[in-house]
């Protein structure tokens, strides 16, 4: 059992999600949807105790699976714990090698292992491709057959459409059907399907691009490019090979070049915003003193963006810019490429940012 009785949650001393009401019965799977920086990732802290919340809340023998999967498999277990329960699948094991995917597969199955009564997981399917997501739903639903009860913030709807019950988190909890569900995000503008442009404009500056080849092929100076294909196929290595830190037959990038990795916290890592550009966090409405590592994923990967774009590369190369960020800040995101007048080459899983957003799409593996 999963429940919470006008939960109020904490983060850097203000209250970030008010008196949430929500429950999740054994065998039930919940459902937590919202805006970027709605406060779902502040709602799970806050069930983990790690975020200072007001109000009553508990999870029976709780298991968690973070947004960052590593964390999991990486320091909750010994390696001998891991692999006693990977080895039934693969004979050797070694972390670093797996997909994404075989990773979360892998933390669910411990989940499962673990005794656990409730699981909480934080956007699993964030960085999958479709084939890899629908194994990784089915493992979480499995978790839901098997009694437990589990609770999923995830952005991706469309891969739990037979959940229990649906939350829209957005600085409040409010269960609702799923039909009004949608009405109701579609009406705030942040997806899943209708968006609302930013009522600001971007502050991108006008950079100036240069020719690349991919696959052998040359792509002129400015050209925005989609790298697709599923997980394991090698989007990311292509993208190290452009940024020249790998080297790989048929591929060239030029200098300078602008990386925003997968995981928006790594690009800050203990740097502060006081060397930011001020039209960056005027459009942020941030000041200098705040530490990026504090906002939501979708928030940083977005600055991480802009803050690379002010730096005027000739090659901005971003992987995966919409994995865990809802429609409204994935459309910000292509809006910000598609204006930039470098070249920009991007890895995704998501078709319909790549059909709007890039002129050339190319498939990996
Ligand atoms: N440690 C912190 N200090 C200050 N503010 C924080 C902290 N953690 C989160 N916040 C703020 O709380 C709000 C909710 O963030 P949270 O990460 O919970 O959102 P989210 O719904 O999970 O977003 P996303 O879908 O992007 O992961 C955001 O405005 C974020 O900037």
């Amino acid at each position: 059992m999963i429940w919470a009785k006008c939960l109020t949650v904490y983060a850097g001393g203000r209250a970030v999600v008010e008196c949430a009401d929500f429950e999740v019965k054994p065998g039930e799977l919940a459902v937590f949807y919202g805006p970027t920086g709605g406060g779902k990732s502040s709602i799970v802290k806050a069930l983990a105790g790690i975020y200072k919340s007001d109000g009553e809340y508990r999870a029976e023998r709780p298991y968690f699976i973070f947004q960052d999967v590593d964390f999991n498999l990486v320091f909750a277990y010994t390696d001998e714990e891991v692999r006693s329960v990977a080895c039934r699948q693969t004979e050797r094991l070694e972390i670093s090698k797996l997909s994404m995917g075989q990773r979360q597969l892998l933390a669910l199955r411990l989940a499962l292992e673990s005794g656990a009564k409730s699981v909480i997981l934080d956007e699993p399917l964030a960085f999958l491709d479709p084939g890899t997501a629908i194994k990784v739903a089915s493992a979480v639903k499995e978790l839901r057959d098997a009694g437990i009860s589990v609770l999923v913030a995830e952005h991706r709807l469309e891969f739990f459409l037979d959940a229990d019950r649906f939350y829209l988190v957005d600085r409040g909890v409010q269960e609702l059907g799923f039909d009004d569900l949608l009405i109701t995000a579609s009406r705030r503008g942040y997806g899943p399907y209708f968006t609302r442009h930013w009522e600001r404009p971007f502050p991108i500056p006008k950079g100036r691009g240069c020719e690349v080849i991919i696959r052998w092929m040359k792509y002129p100076p400015g050209s925005k490019i989609a790298l697709m294909g599923p997980v394991g196929s090698g989007k990311t290595y292509t993208l190290y090979a452009l940024a020249g830190v790998v080297k790989m037959e048929g591929v060239r990038g030029c200098r300078p070049v602008g990386f925003v990795p997968q995981n928006p916290y790594l690009y800050f890592g203990d740097i502060d915003l006081s060397k930011a550009p001020r039209e960056v966090l005027q459009w942020a409405g941030l000041d200098r003193s705040a530490s990026p590592l504090r906002l939501s994923y979708g928030e940083a990967r977005l600055l991480a963006v802009l803050w690379e774009v002010w730096k005027r590369p000739r090659l901005l190369l971003i992987d995966e810019p919409t994995a865990g960020v809802d429609r409204r800040y994935a459309e910000a995101l292509g809006e910000v490429i598609a204006n930039y007048g470098g070249t920009v080459v991007f890895a995704t899983h998501d078709p319909i940012f790549a059909e709007r957003y890039a002129e050339y799409k190319i498939r990996i593996g």
